[in-house]
């Protein structure tokens, strides 16, 4: 982790703070997700962050935590944008909606998986599939 240093905090997930960090030998900006290991072990809800997000360039284990580096999304919350505007122009609905199917095909050609919510793309349990609670294999197509 000396690699980064802190720019500042971004949010808190359900397990663990994202935090926007500077790589100090080339000055790009990532953002470092961390979650607590407990007992010095992956746990459960860090292994599922693992599988949601293995296409991450890079994944740190420190002694007390898992640091995920994932690119930095400086746009802000969709979830946001629609609170402050109340509504969206069909316009601009269509070019999220867009990028939100531009996304989830990415992530079907990746064999990866995808259930959530405009505020956020991983993790939330309550949006997560059954398979992967259990720690199952995920088959998208059958889902
Ligand atoms: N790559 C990123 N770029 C910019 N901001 C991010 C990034 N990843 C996360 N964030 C910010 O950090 C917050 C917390 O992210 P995190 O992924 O930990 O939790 P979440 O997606 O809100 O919920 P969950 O814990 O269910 O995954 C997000 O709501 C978002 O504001």
């Amino acid at each position: 982790m000396d690699t980064y240093e802190e720019v500042r905090s971004i949010g808190l997930g359900n397990f663990g703070v994202t935090r926007l960090m500077r790589n100090r030998d080339t000055g790009e900006l990532v953002a470092v997700k961390t979650i607590p290991r407990g007992n010095h072990r992956i746990n459960k809800s860090a292994y599922r962050e693992i599988i949601n997000q293995r296409s991450s360039t890079t994944a740190i284990l420190t002694h007390t935590h898992l640091a995920i580096v994932i690119e930095y999304a400086s746009g802000g919350e969709l979830f946001d944008r629609i609170v402050d505007l109340e509504r969206f122009s069909e316009d601009e609905a269509r070019y999220f909606f867009q990028q939100l199917t531009w996304g989830v095909s990415y992530c079907h050609h990746m064999s990866s998986m995808l259930h959530s919510r405009p505020k956020s793309a991983v993790g939330t349990p309550a949006y997560i599939a059954p398979e992967i609670l259990n720690l199952q294999e995920y088959d998208g197509k059958v889902s």
